[in-house]
């Protein structure tokens, strides 16, 4: 049974779903799992020696939602190292929007993690609207794998 924070950044809605299937699927397997809709630096920190997972859609020109972006900003003007944290990312986009923006906020996300020397469990799960019209059809199988890896 592990600890899990999902931090969320949406803005229409879409990823807050899936993120609400999300912790629904770990409960049931087990984990006590936490939704942050409007997530706090203090908040992530919790987790420093536990599990998180981002689940973003990108917004603007590769940017991230409003809800979202004063956690990142926080974490990497802050640059608390986090050598013990497990995370994973899921990032909602468009590829309309171009190889450059497309899931612009996950891959930020991911980047900083990783500067923040956390270590991912999964390959980050990008997710297409012009290809996956129900998020759900992708990210329950990734996140099957996911849990797989969380100890
Ligand atoms: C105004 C607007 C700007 C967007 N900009 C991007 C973008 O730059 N890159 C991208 O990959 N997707 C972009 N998208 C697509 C959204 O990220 C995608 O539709 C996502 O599933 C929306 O999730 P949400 O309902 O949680 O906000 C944009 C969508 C809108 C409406």
């Amino acid at each position: 049974m592990a600890k899990i924070g999902v931090f969320v950044g949406s803005v229409f809605g879409g990823a807050e779903d899936v993120a609400q299937e999300v912790v629904e699927t770990l409960t049931a397997n087990g984990h006590v799992a936490q939704l942050y809709l409007e997530p706090l630096l203090t908040e992530f920190l919790e987790y420093q020696n536990d599990v998180v997972l981002i689940i973003t859609s990108t917004t603007g020109q590769g940017e991230l939602p409003d809800n979202i972006l004063p956690l990142y900003c926080a974490l990497n003007d802050q640059f608390p190292l986090l050598p013990n944290l497990h995370y994973g990312v899921i990032s909602m986009g468009d590829s309309s929007y171009g190889e450059e923006r497309y899931c612009g906020a996950g891959r930020q996300f991911d980047e900083l993690l990783q500067q923040l020397q956390a270590t991912p469990l999964a390959e980050r799960l990008d997710i297409d609207a012009c290809v996956n019209f129900d998020a759900l059809e992708v990210t329950l199988p990734w996140l099957s794998g996911f849990i797989k890896q969380v100890v």
